[in-house]
């Protein structure tokens, strides 16, 4: 399960949890504007907008799962297992790999409006990376300040919806996702009224109970309305902490503690890091599963005029701060 959520204060941040059983080995990666992108089928683009995110690197190529560019635009891909359907190349469109998806757009667009334009003209195709890591089965949020939008592709073919919650789960497609809001619709962060009787005396006897049923369970329907009731009703500072000290209290909300979802052979199904980045200033914080101690790489430290990504693998050790260390 994984969750990604957008949220707006003076910056804009985009993050997501990558949930799974077993990690591909992914780092954080900045790849500069003259790293040369090999498509497919779309040539090399020797120039494009520079980007940072979290990847497995395999013959030297960052697979992005989540990254935002130099212009603030962010795109994080999450299972959609069982709902994606890729086709053959076709003669008529841009066919670009799912592999090859977060550099298309991030390294040619500067915000949804551009996103959108490319999406009309492409055909996400079904080709494996290699035979050992075949396509996988996603679908994504694309973000900027102002709009998000998931994107599907299915056997009806390529789905654009409006996103306006700024969060994506898992299955089921977006648009049921979405019509399931209207179960939650009574939920708020008020102090509920009695409109149950006035015949009975029922009260409030805790803080909370405007969001009663609220859905705790790990299902991804179930974190996507978590995710959004937190997401749309947050509030915090508009500095830079306060900001992602609130982003990682939204990702908190579908967090998943080892051993609450079996993933089989004694497996469990965790969180394996939670990401959250500044669009605007281009850093990317993170926390891992072992690691609660907030951590962060800066695509703006990188010269980004360089041909080589730089890479820096998660710091999965967690220092603690004895504050009384001198007693
Ligand atoms: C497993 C990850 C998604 C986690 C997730 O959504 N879990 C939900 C579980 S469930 O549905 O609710 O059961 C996805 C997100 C990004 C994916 C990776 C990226 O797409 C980059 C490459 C792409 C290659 O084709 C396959 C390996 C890979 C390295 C992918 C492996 C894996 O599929 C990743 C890591």
């Amino acid at each position: 399960m994984c969750t990604a959520a957008t949220y707006r204060t003076k910056d804009f941040y985009f993050g997501r949890t990558l949930d799974n059983d077993f990690s591909y080995g992914e780092e954080i990666v900045v790849m500069p504007r003259n790293f040369p992108l090999s498509f497919r089928y779309m040539g090399t683009q020797k120039k494009h907008y520079a980007m940072i995110g979290m990847a497995h690197v395999e013959a030297e190529c960052p697979l992005y799962y989540d990254a935002v560019n130099e212009k603030g635009l962010g795109m994080a891909g999450l299972n959609f297992v069982g709902n994606a359907s890729y086709r053959k190349a076709m003669p008529d469109r841009e066919n670009v790999a799912t592999y090859e998806f977060i550099p298309w757009i991030l390294g040619q667009c500067r915000d949804v409006e551009e996103a959108r334009a490319l999406l009309e003209k492409i055909n996400l195709t079904d080709d494996d990376f290699h035979e050992k890591l075949p396509a996988a089965r996603l679908h994504w949020m694309i973000a900027d300040r102002d709009h998000c939008i998931t994107v599907e592709s299915t056997k009806e073919g390529l789905q654009i919806y409006d996103n306006p919650v700024g969060v994506l789960t898992n299955n089921p497609p977006f648009d049921q996702q979405i019509f399931a809001l209207n179960h939650y619709m009574q939920l708020s962060p008020e102090e509920p009224q009695n409109h149950f009787s006035a015949q009975l005396p029922l009260y409030c006897y805790s803080r909370g109970m405007g969001a009663l049923g609220l859905p705790g369970d790990l299902s991804s329907q179930s974190r996507f309305v978590r995710a959004a009731f937190v997401r749309m009703n947050s509030r915090s500072g508009q500095s830079e902490g306060e900001s992602v000290s609130q982003f990682f209290h939204i990702l908190g909300s579908v967090d998943q503690q080892r051993g609450c979802c079996k993933a089989g052979d004694g497996r469990y199904e965790i969180t394996i890091y939670t990401s959250c980045c500044n669009a605007d200033k281009g850093i990317y914080y993170y926390t891992t599963y072992e690691n609660h101690q907030i951590t962060a790489v800066d695509m703006h430290r990188e010269n980004l005029e360089a041909h080589i990504p730089a890479r820096y693998p998660m710091l999965q050790e967690q220092r603690i701060y004895l504050q009384n260390s001198d007693c």
